[in-house]
């Protein structure tokens, strides 16, 4: 089926033609590995991993190569290891790096697997490929783009004449409006840095500018050009990346003479009230967080399916239950059902610049029919893994069957009945909060009934106090 994306370099959505008209390569910019990822960085994971997938389907799971790099230099990862050298952690500030490193790696790829995404073909990190980096620094200055200062190496922005390009800017208007650093050693304050000095006590390589660092444009050129070639067809990410990161990566690849990428992708933001969730501005929950407090991997990955990668989109409960109330709905459709093959609007709907909205309304329809073989397979195509949902929930709530038993819970229980029942709202207010409080999240159903879900706080001592 014909595939049909749309790239940001022409503003336009257009028919996918892979340079190598067998195989497929896509590079995704991947997290900075300092911290737990936020739900917004799940974003972009879950909208390429339906893309990976969709290109599997089309191509063969073979003949597509997925990229997604780590970025493992970075001031936030030293900051981290710092601190707890100096709280008293043994090892060198080097092992604690790599340490602080390795551990937020192994978050990403638990937090990221819970929401069903696959793993790329490769995982490079940075700090594998400093010579690489190296290597492709020299040849920029060599071609007369990048010059040395003071231990720093810049791209001389000025020297390519499609900069801004990507994001529809002139130069002169970014100078105006972007955070631009002025340095004693620029020759021109849009001068970004390739490499620059490390300290004695921070992680360098030693390179023809001295001991130093890459700057963080560079690794994903030199790990693009290293594991996909010179060039490749497809490279996401965030909008947030366009400018600077994606215009400087192209600016460097293209100077270096390599073809670099054919189409550009980016989603949008994951927002809170109208804001970017951000670790910045600190309207950030993680991934985890939600785990934790019993949300399933599922449910997650359908609320971010619902809305087309190209518009904002903000999390709420109501889309959450909402989700969760389709998956049950479709647990209960596909039990025990074979799946067969994905539906073709299904697969016509993700091949139009993957219409996620459109195919889980594909979806509701195949619901409804007699083919629940091809319900079960598309589904699974989504990424959703139906069987283990169900066997996800049906453990849950043999766990809130058990609670309810428990003496106090069940008492309580009794008495909020009770007090709705007498309109005595005040107290089941109470009783309703006094649950909330101890980790127990109450609803009440449409037919008087009362739904319980247990958090992971939960700690049925803090009931006490309600009696
Ligand atoms: N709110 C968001 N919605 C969607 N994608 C996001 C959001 N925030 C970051 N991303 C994407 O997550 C990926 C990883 O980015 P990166 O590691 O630079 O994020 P970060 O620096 O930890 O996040 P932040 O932007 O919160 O500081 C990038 O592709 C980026 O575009
Ligand atoms: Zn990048």
């Amino acid at each position: 089926m014909t595939i049909k994306l749309y790239n940001t370099k022409t503003r336009s959505k257009e028919v996918f033609t892979p340079i190598d008209p067998n195989n497929v390569r896509m590079y995704v910019c991947g997290p900075t590995v300092y911290e737990r990822a936020h739900l917004g960085n799940a974003r972009p994971v879950l909208v390429f991993d339906m893309l990976y997938r969709l290109l599997r389907h089309e191509y063969g799971a073979d003949h597509v190569k997925y990229v997604r790099n780590f970025t493992d230099v970075d001031d936030r990862i030293n900051a981290t290891a710092l601190a707890r050298k100096e709280a008293g952690a043994s090892g060198t500030l080097e092992e604690l790096i790599k340490a602080r490193s390795d551990e937020t790696i192994e978050w990403y790829h638990d937090d990221m697997d819970a929401l069903g995404a696959m793993r790329p073909d490769e995982e490079p990190r940075a700090t594998a490929y400093i010579g690489a980096m190296i290597a492709m620094i020299e040849d920029l200055i060599a071609k007369g783009h990048a010059y040395a200062a003071e231990g720093h190496v810049l791209f001389k922005v000025r020297s390519y004449k499609d900069y801004g390009k990507l994001s529809g800017r002139s130069v002169d208007d970014m100078i105006a409006g972007a955070r631009v650093e002025v340095a004693p050693y620029k020759e021109d304050p849009m001068d970004f840095v390739l490499w620059k000095p490390s300290s004695d006590d921070l992680p360098g390589w030693e390179s023809p500018w001295g001991r130093g660092r890459p700057g963080w444009h560079i690794e994903c050129s030199a790990m693009a050009y290293e594991l996909l070639g010179d060039s490749f067809d497809i490279h996401g990410g965030g909008n947030d990346l366009t400018f600077p990161h994606h215009e400087n990566e192209i600016a460097q690849s293209k100077c270096a003479g390599h073809g670099f990428a054919n189409v550009w992708m980016h989603n949008e933001m994951l927002q809170v009230e109208g804001k970017k969730m951000s670790k910045s501005l600190g309207n950030f929950f993680t991934v985890r967080d939600l785990l934790d407090q019993g949300v399933p991997g599922e449910v997650i990955r359908f609320v971010m399916l619902s809305t087309h990668y190209r518009k904002p989109m903000d999390w709420t409960e109501k889309k959450r239950e909402e989700a969760e109330k389709t998956l049950g709905d479709w647990v209960k459709a596909t039990d025990g059902v074979v799946p067969s093959l994905p539906d073709k609007g299904v697969v016509a709907a993700l091949s139009d610049d993957l219409n996620t909205a459109g195919a889980i309304t594909r979806l509701h329809e195949l619901s409804k029919s007699e083919d629940k073989a091809s319900l079960k397979a598309s589904i699974h195509f989504l990424g959703i893994d139906i069987d283990k949902f169900a066997k996800e929930q049906s453990i849950l709530s043999s766990i809130e069957e058990g609670l309810k038993t428990a003496p106090i819970v069940e008492a309580l229980e009794i008495e909020l009945r009770k007090a709705r029942l007498e309109k005595n709202f005040a107290r089941a207010d109470e009783i309703r909060d006094g649950f909330k409080n101890a980790g127990l999240a109450i609803t009440y159903d449409s037919d008087g009934g009362i739904t319980f879900k247990r958090e992971a706080n939960f700690d049925p001592t803090k009931l006490e106090a309600l009696k």
